[in-house]
């Protein structure tokens, strides 16, 4: 029975829909020694963002096909180890969007009005009416850092309260923030310029420690900060020492450098404008059932064969792509792995040409299952379309793609592969008919018409009588049944190339004798 682990909180929705296709362990006290220990036991993995995914867990599995994290940051997980082993990393990313948002507003409206401290006075049994006056955000500045789909929220929302929003996000268009009436500023200046100042960019090495002390100085003293977004983007000393010193008014967070808050942390020295929530960002009863159903129904879809909808790891692959092109990429596989078996092995050198209709189709996916069947011989099961073109690239296999809209042959269009080799260079090419039945067209430049079958010999040989009806006796004394035969030439008794679909595989006493008959050049058996 295939068994799914969920490690984290997970909401029921997202369990009941897992249950459908498997065993359902839910274990969200383990330790990092423990998850190491079980993990093998399981085809997927579902997560939130209590569980760290290091590579050791990852290199600890055997069976592990998918790992689910319900929610947005995939940085608890070590995709580039996933990716190397072939486990799929899926996500959602739009489940906790408007939770995200809300909650940053959230934070920027207690900050404001002193919210979590009013309470806690007032609960005490004081009246600090006038301790706690407040500031209003109405016609004050906001600088969002990082415009994707919470920044942008926070952004509209911000506007209809009447805020005046600048954003710093390097790979938004002016025109994107235009229609939403932001007006795109430098970090710097948005640092200075800001009254309130939220952050919703994910970590990456590029923006850890991107808030330090530095920055920080460069803040009005009036000015607050929200991170709801990743920890570690902050530096924490440098913002405890800023709120300390009073070089800015306030800070409100949701995220850390490391989760849970260590108790040592020098955020919880500071006595005066700083408001502490433990990850609430995306806890909300709506978005847990969002992202739980989301994650849950690509994690059971990718356990029955079907493509998931926000791979990680391979980008661009999106199930409706998947769905429109999958007798294409099954002809890319199936031409891949007959490549990897005529060409005799290091090859060096991969084209794919994408002709006609096929070179209007995403060229990336059509790669990657090419590059799956042809490394499919070497790895068996290991290789996948999440670890194809990085296990390519590790192999030093140079693949080069070309488009070329013109297709006189075939009104479907053609994928045509050329492999560099040791032994020379091969070519093939195949085409989908509209039913989806896949044929060979081309091998060598030789033309032929063949349907793929599971057992086949390719011969190059000299077009001479009786070679054909030799080979057809060999195989007779060796019990192998053809099922039928196809001649490609363009020269009458120039060279040639045959293709045999055999019912059995060729033994390799067979091999050697076909290839002892006078005018085969090359015989390749192949296996799809
Ligand atoms: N506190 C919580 O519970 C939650 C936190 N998050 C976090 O919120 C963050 C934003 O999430 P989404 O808006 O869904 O992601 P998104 O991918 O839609 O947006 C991120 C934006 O950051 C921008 N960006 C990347 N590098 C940048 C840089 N160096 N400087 C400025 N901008 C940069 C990107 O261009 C993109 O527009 C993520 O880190 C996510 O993990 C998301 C959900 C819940
Ligand atoms: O699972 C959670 O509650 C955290 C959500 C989060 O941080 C994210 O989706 O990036």
């Amino acid at each position: 029975m295939t068994k799914v682990l969920v490690s984290d909180p997970i909401d029921q929705a997202g369990i009941e829909i897992l249950s459908q296709v498997a065993q359902v362990d839910q274990r969200i006290d383990l330790s990092n020694e423990q998850l190491k220990e079980v993990i093998s036991e399981y085809e997927a993995l579902m997560i939130r963002s209590g569980t760290q995914v290091t590579s050791e867990v990852i290199e600890a599995s055997d069976r592990l096909r998918i790992i689910g994290r319900a929610g947005v940051g995939v940085d608890n997980v070590d995709v580039p180890a996933a990716t190397k082993r072939g486990v799929l990393v899926v996500n959602s990313p739009g489940g906790n969007t408007i939770a995200a948002a809300e909650h940053a507003l959230a934070l920027l409206l207690a900050l404001s009005r002193n919210i979590p401290q009013a309470h806690s006075s007032t609960f005490g049994g004081l009246w600090e009416r006038k301790k706690y006056v407040g500031n209003e955000l109405y016609k004050k500045i906001l600088g969002v850092v990082g415009l994707g789909k919470i920044g942008s929220h926070v952004a509209k929302v911000a506007n209809a309260m009447g805020m005046e929003v600048i954003a710093f996000d390097p790979f938004v268009s002016a025109d994107r923030a235009q229609q939403m009436q932001v007006r795109l500023s430098s970090i710097d200046n948005l640092f200075e310029e800001a009254d309130y100042i939220t952050l919703h960019l994910p970590r990456t090495p590029e923006t850890e420690n991107l808030v330090n002390a530095q920055l920080l100085s460069t803040m009005k003293s009036t000015a607050r900060l929200v991170n709801c977004a990743r920890g570690g983007i902050i530096d924490e000393a440098a913002l405890a020492d800023a709120l300390n010193s009073e070089v800015i008014a306030g800070a409100a967070l949701d995220v850390y450098a490391e989760e849970p808050l260590k108790k040592d942390s020098p955020l919880l020295s500071v006595n005066k404008g700083l408001i502490l929530t433990p990850h609430l960002g995306a806890s909300t009863a709506e978005a847990q059932e969002n992202v739980a159903i989301d994650v849950a129904e690509q994690i059971r879809d990718v356990l029955l064969g079907l493509p998931a909808r926000s791979a990680v790891n391979i980008p661009g692959l999106s199930a409706e792509i998947m769905d429109s092109l999958k007798p294409h990429l099954q002809l890319a596989e199936t031409l891949g792995l007959l490549a990897s078996q005529i060409s005799g092995g290091h090859i060096q050198k991969l084209e794919v040409r994408l002709q006609g209709e096929f070179a209007q189709h995403p060229s990336q996916p059509l790669v990657v299952a090419t590059l799956k069947g042809l490394l499919s011989t070497a790895l068996g099961d290991r290789i996948n379309y999440v670890n194809a073109s990085l296990e390519a690239k590790g192999r030093g296999i140079n693949v080069l793609e070309v488009k070329d809209e013109s297709c006189p042959d075939f009104s479907g269009g053609s994928l045509q592969l050329t492999t560099v080799a040791d032994d020379g260079s091969h070519s093939l090419a195949g085409t989908v008919f509209a039913d989806g039945d896949l044929r060979i067209t081309c091998i060598d430049e030789f033309p032929v018409n063949v349907a793929p079958s599971r057992h086949m010999l390719f011969t190059r040989h000299r077009d001479m009588p009786g070679i054909i009806g030799k080979i057809g006796s060999l195989l007779g004394v060796h019990n192998v049944n053809i099922a039928s035969m196809q001649v490609g030439r363009r020269i009458v008794r120039g060279e040639a190339v045959m293709v045999l679909s055999i019912d059995d595989p060729i033994p390799s006493e067979l091999l050697k004798s076909i290839l002892q008959i006078q005018g085969i050049n090359e015989a390749h058996p192949v296996t799809l």
